[in-house]
């Protein structure tokens, strides 16, 4: 469905985006976890196209949405591509939303852009798919303002659902609601997926969400990917050192019977990035060769048909 190949984000002279490569295939849920700032929803607005062309420099070996060629398309096709065959659904529900429309304005006014014929029963069975049963009539009546998080999170998960997608991005979608609703959300974008075979591009920092909802995992850091593979391989045999050292943290919050495990130093801002692994600093394996080349994305070769950025990779793995 989606093949990004090599994405890379540039504001300025900022390198911040380095090379992000995977493909989303159809039905499946992919989550992309990294740290705050390791270029998570850099990459997916640019999937997008959701900067201007003075905004960002975004540049691709491949680019593509069931064979068309994003990067080569202009706004106003792409205008015709968002929402219609993939949708994003933002952190804040209130990023989607306009203030001064009521929820039914800004579900026709979707409807119009895109001329398609606007049929209120459809967004009413729509409103009750999301899990807004008895309000569904009323709530098309409603401000934004005049909805809880929860509400207003479930409307713009039915307005991007509105047009059939095939790909949804959902940026954190948990992010900004109450934390007793994450599991709703989860379960609805789980059911949205079996139900409709919608693929899922799941962005998120929480490996417990993660590990609920993908069947495909990536792991980003530095602006660059550090692990890519199914999520049975990447949970149970991670083969990258930072992968291995996030787990550790993960696995001593689960037993609660030691102490937290956490990593030690900081993230690289994008200003600081050079020519090397950007993981070195913090890496009980990194050598001098490290120091002196970004690392490339390679097939572990095993059978477990995982993408691993480490030279170190194999050694560490066979110790
Ligand atoms: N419009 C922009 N102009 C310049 N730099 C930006 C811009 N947007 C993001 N950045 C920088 O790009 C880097 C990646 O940001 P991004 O928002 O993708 O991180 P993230 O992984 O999604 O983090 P979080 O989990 O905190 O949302 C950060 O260093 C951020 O400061």
């Amino acid at each position: 469905m989606l093949r990004v190949e090599n994405l890379k984000v540039k504001f300025d002279q900022i390198q911040v985006v380095r090379g992000i490569t995977f493909t989303l295939r159809q039905g499946m849920i992919l989550s992309v976890l990294g740290e705050s700032g390791s270029g998570k929803s850099v990459s997916a607005m640019s999937i997008m196209k959701l900067y201007g062309e003075n905004q960002a420099l975004i540049t691709a070996d491949k680019l593509s949405l069931n064979e068309i060629d994003l990067l080569s398309i202009n706004e106003r096709s792409m205008q015709k591509i968002r929402g219609v065959q993939i949708a994003y659904i933002f952190q804040n529900p209130n990023d989607a939303l306009s203030p001064n429309k009521t929820i039914r304005s800004q579900f026709k006014e979707l409807f119009r852009v895109h001329h398609r014929t606007y049929d209120e029963k459809e967004i009413e069975a729509l409103l009750e798919t999301v899990g807004l049963n008895i309000e569904s009539k009323y709530i098309l009546n409603m401000y934004p303002h005049q909805l809880s998080g929860g509400q207003a999170q479930r409307v713009t998960i039915a307005l991007a659902l509105s047009l059939n997608p095939k790909v949804i991005i959902a940026d954190e979608p948990t992010s900004s609601i109450d934390a007793s609703l994450t599991d709703v959300i989860v379960e609805l974008l789980l059911s949205i997926n079996k139900k409709y075979g919608i693929s899922i591009l799941f962005i998120t920092h929480d490996f417990d969400l993660a590990a609920r909802i993908s069947d495909e995992i990536l792991i980003l850091y530095g602006g660059l990917v550090m692990e890519y593979g199914k999520k049975t391989e990447i949970f149970n045999h991670a083969k990258h050192p930072y992968t291995q050292e996030l787990m550790k943290c993960v696995n001593s919050i689960q037993s609660r019977d030691g102490e937290l495990y956490t990593l030690t130093g900081y993230a690289l801002d994008p200003t600081e990035f050079k020519d090397e692994c950007p993981f070195w600093y913090r890496c009980m394996y990194s050598t001098v060769v490290c120091k002196s080349q970004i690392p490339q994305l390679i097939e572990a070769r095993d059978t477990s048909s995982c993408f691993v950025r480490c030279i170190h990779a194999l050694e560490v793995n066979n110790e």
